[in-house]
C-alpha cells in the first residue's frame, strides 16, 4: 500500500449525521478499516476487528472523492470521516482535494492520536472512551488533538453514557475542556456483531437510558450539556450503511 492509500471500510449516503454537533444534517459517510482501541460495546466492529480486514480497500483520496460525487450528485455536502479510527489513516490529502470541490468535512475520533490536517476539517469531533468501555484515556493525546485542530476547526466532544461512572468521567472530561461543547449520547447496549448487518436493537432499553440521562443532568443542573440520541438508530435500528 503506498503512503497516501486510505483503508477503506464502507462509503454510504446521503444519510443524516445521526449523531452530535451536526445531527440531522445529509452527509456522506467515508467509513475508514482499523482501531487501535476495542470498546466492549463498539457498534462498528466490521471496521475494528481485523477478521474483517479483508474488507477494507485501499483507495486513493481521488478515487475516494469520485466516489463521493457520485454519491452527492456533484452537490458538495459535509463528509463525514469515521472509522474505526480514520486517524490512523492519511486523510490529509482527501480533505485538501474535496474542500477544492467544495466539500466541508467533519471527523469523528476517540482522541488517541493528533494529526496535523485536524486544522483542516470543519468539525473535529472528539470522542473519549468512559470506563464502561474498557479503554483508558490518555489525557495528554487528547490535549495533543485539541491543539491540532486549532482556532479555525470547531471542536466538540461527544461521551458515550451507560451508567453513572460514564456519567462522573463525562462531567471530568467538560471540565477539562470548559470551551468546547459537549454532547452526550446513550449507549446502546445492544450493538450488532461484526458480521450481522441489521441486527435487532433494544430501541425501549436505549430510550430508558435517555430519559435517565437527561434526569442525570437536568438534577445536576448541567446546562451547558447537550443530550441526543443515536438518530440514525432510532429510524433504522442497527442497520449498517445508513
Ligand atoms: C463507531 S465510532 C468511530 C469513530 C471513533 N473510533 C470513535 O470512537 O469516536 C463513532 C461514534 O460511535 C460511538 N459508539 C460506538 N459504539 C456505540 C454504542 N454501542 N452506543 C453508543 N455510541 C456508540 C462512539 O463512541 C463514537 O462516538
Ligand atoms: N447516520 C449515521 N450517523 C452516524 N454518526 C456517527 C456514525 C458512526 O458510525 O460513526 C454514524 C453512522 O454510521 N450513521
Ligand atoms: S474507538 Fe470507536 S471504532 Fe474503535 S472500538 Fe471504540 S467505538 Fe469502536
Ligand atoms: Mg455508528
Amino acid at each position: 500500500m503506498s503512503i497516501e492509500q486510505i483503508r477503506v471500510s464502507e462509503i454510504f449516503g446521503p444519510t443524516i449525521q445521526g449523531e452530535g454537533a451536526l445531527i440531522g444534517q445529509p452527509t456522506v459517510f467515508v467509513r475508514t478499516g482499523g482501531c487501535d482501541y476495542r470498546c466492549s460495546w463498539c457498534d462498528t466492529l466490521h471496521a475494528v476487528d481485523s477478521a474483517h480486514r479483508d474488507e477494507w480497500c485501499p483507495m486513493t483520496p481521488e478515487a475516494i472523492l469520485m466516489q463521493v460525487e457520485i454519491l452527492s450528485g456533484g452537490n458538495p455536502l459535509t463528509v463525514s470521516l469515521s472509522g474505526g479510527n480514520p486517524a490512523i489513516q492519511p486523510l490529509g490529502g482527501l480533505i485538501e482535494l474535496g474542500r477544492k470541490e467544495g466539500y466541508r468535512f467533519a471527523l469523528e475520533t476517540q482522541g488517541s492520536l493528533a494529526k496535523d490536517w485536524f486544522a483542516d476539517l470543519d468539525v473535529l469531533t472528539l470522542s473519549p472512551k468512559p470506563p464502561s468501555s474498557g479503554m483508558t484515556t490518555d489525557w495528554q493525546r487528547l490535549a495533543e488533538c485539541v491543539e491540532a485542530a486549532g482556532p479555525e476547526t470547531q471542536t466538540v466532544l461527544k461521551v458515550v453514557v451507560f451508567d453513572e461512572a460514564d456519567y462522573a468521567f463525562a462531567r471530568d472530561v467538560s471540565d477539562r475542556y470548559p470551551h468546547l461543547s459537549c454532547f452526550l449520547q446513550p449507549g446502546n447496549h445492544t450493538p450488532p456483531a461484526a458480521a450481522d448487518t441489521d441486527a435487532t436493537i433494544d430501541m425501549a432499553g436505549i430510550m430508558e437510558r435517555m430519559r435517565w440521562l437527561v434526569d442525570r443532568v437536568t438534577s445536576d443542573k448541567w446546562y451547558a450539556a447537550t443530550v441526543l440520541p443515536q438518530l440514525h438508530t432510532m429510524i433504522w435500528g442497527n442497520l449498517r450503511g445508513v
